[in-house]
């Protein structure tokens, strides 16, 4: 699940708008075969390979920009020669020979020195051709370094290449499994060191496997959040974390942490929309069970506790997540408590907002103190009130109902059990495993005496 905080956008001129349709003109009018530009990859010190050498200390920048030596090591031979005649100079600074020893070959981002290197002090080494977007990984197999590798299950296996030969390389697992894989599928390993990073952008090796293998690792110790660049990453925990009481909401206040948690996001927002009087928007995104509604309460919560202060307001928002779970959510096979609330896009915009097939808006007043909320709801699932697959529920509201309603109620409604209404019958499924319908239902009784 992701969570990304941005500024929201002021209302357009109409200018802007005519701009906006010129630029959605030009799009049309571009050739359709282009490929998408890759997104610029931040930068980040882990990224450095780390046994690079200094410069040798009389390194000079000439006017052509780098020294000769450097362009011996870096274009090769033949570009050195063609450099020479048209310079008409002979470029000596350091011998092509010497040079070649201070390049450092044991870089795998020196793929030149590696080519130069293959065949001549590799001897007896495994020679490699790296797949495509692969490059790197002649290296990593020389180096016996880890690898990943796709098992035949689908899942991602890390181990060392034994040997290659051809297309094929031979991976010894972690787990003590040898396998045959394809070289080209073979992808770089991050160390060691990097393992469970707060971010993943500092992974040295951005790809599936060490994503996937640093959240887990993660996730092990308990630690459902990371960070990807601006956008959190929220893995369900389904278990208390214990990691949102008082003293977390304090620590992130005061910023005596900064590992990657929903409160820093809310926190972040917050003061952004202190600092520059913008509105901003947290976008919470996930499938079904991923943990949205669960997180956005974790959010409005810390928001809650920074912006407290006018007569309990903020708790009173906080409470309203009760009724509106009732009636708007529900069992489903993914989820013992789905909000049924599908799909939708922003239609107001207002001091803070979470977005999660409903928009929540959380107003503050200029000192930052919560001055009230409103709660917009799209698209109802409206079908399930009619139509249930086996094993899902209705909205909970019916059960509660019929568990918890007083005997006056019960006259006054001509309420019979949930067993006996077909609608509620037919999928099988009255009971939630730990839920507690009547307990439910008397605490809805009691907030919706609350005065909002
Ligand atoms: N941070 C968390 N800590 C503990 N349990 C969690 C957390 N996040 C989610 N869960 C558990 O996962 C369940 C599903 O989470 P949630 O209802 O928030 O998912 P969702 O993404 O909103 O799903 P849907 O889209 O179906 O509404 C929760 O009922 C709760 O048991």
């Amino acid at each position: 699940m992701m969570l990304s905080v941005s500024p929201m956008a002021p209302a357009k001129s109409s200018l802007e708008e005519m701009l906006e349709s010129l630029r959605r003109q030009d799009e049309v009018d571009k050739p359709k075969d282009l490929p998408p530009a890759l997104p610029v990859r931040p930068t980040s010190k882990a990224r450095l390979p780390s046994a690079r050498r200094s410069l040798p200390t009389n390194f000079k920048v000439d006017a052509n920009g780098v020294d000769g030596a450097v362009l011996s090591a870096v274009k090769g031979k033949e570009e050195v020669k063609r450099n020479e005649n048209e310079l008409g100079v002979k470029i000596v600074s350091f011998g092509s020979k010497k040079m070649r020893k201070d390049v450092n070959v044991d870089s795998p981002y020196n793929l030149d020195a590696m080519e130069e290197k293959k065949g001549e002090d590799l001897e007896g080494k495994i020679e490699v051709k790296g797949g495509k977007g692969n490059a790197n990984i002649g290296y990593f197999i020389n180096k016996t370094l880890h690898v990943w590798c796709r098992l035949s299950n689908g899942m991602w296996g890390s181990g060392t290449v034994q040997s290659t030969s051809g297309e094929e390389s031979i991976v010894s697992l972690s787990n003590g499994n040898v396998i045959k894989v394809s070289t080209s599928q073979l992808l770089p390993a991050n160390p060691g060191i990097l393992e469970g990073v707060n971010d993943l952008i500092q992974l040295s090796y951005l790809n599936e496997p060490s994503v996937l293998h640093n959240l887990k690792s993660r996730y092990s110790h308990d630690m459902i959040y990371s960070k990807a660049g601006p956008v959190l990453i929220a893995v369900n925990p389904f278990k208390d974390v214990q990691i949102y009481g008082k003293d977390f909401v304090t620590s992130y206040r005061e910023k005596a942490t900064d590992s990657p948690h929903v409160f820093a996001m809310a926190d972040n927002a917050y003061n952004e929309m202190m600092n520059d009087g913008l509105n901003q928007s947290i976008i919470i995104s996930g499938e079904s069970g991923a943990g949205k509604t669960e997180t956005a309460k974790f959010a409005m919560q810390y928001l809650a506790s920074l912006g407290g202060g006018y007569g309990g307001k903020e708790c009173k928002i906080l409470r309203t997540h009760c009724i509106l779970e009732a009636f708007g959510n529900a069992k489903t096979s993914r989820n013992d408590n789905s909000s049924r609330f599908v799909s939708s896009s922003p239609l107001s915009f207002a001091h803070c907002s979470l977005l999660k097939g409903k928009l929540i808006d959380i107003h503050f007043t200029a000192s930052g103190k919560i001055s009230g909320a409103n709660i917009q709801t799209f698209l109802l699932e409206k079908s399930r009130v009619v139509q249930l697959v086996a094993g899902e529920r209705s909205y909970h509201i019916f059960y509660q109902l019929c568990a918890g309603a007083s005997p006056a109620l019960r006259e006054r409604l001509n309420l019979k059990m949930a067993n006996e209404y077909n609608y509620l019958v037919q999928s099988d499924c009255l009971v939630i495993n730990g839920v507690d319908d009547d307990q439910k239902f008397q605490k809805l009784k009691v907030i919706q005496k609350t005065r909002f």
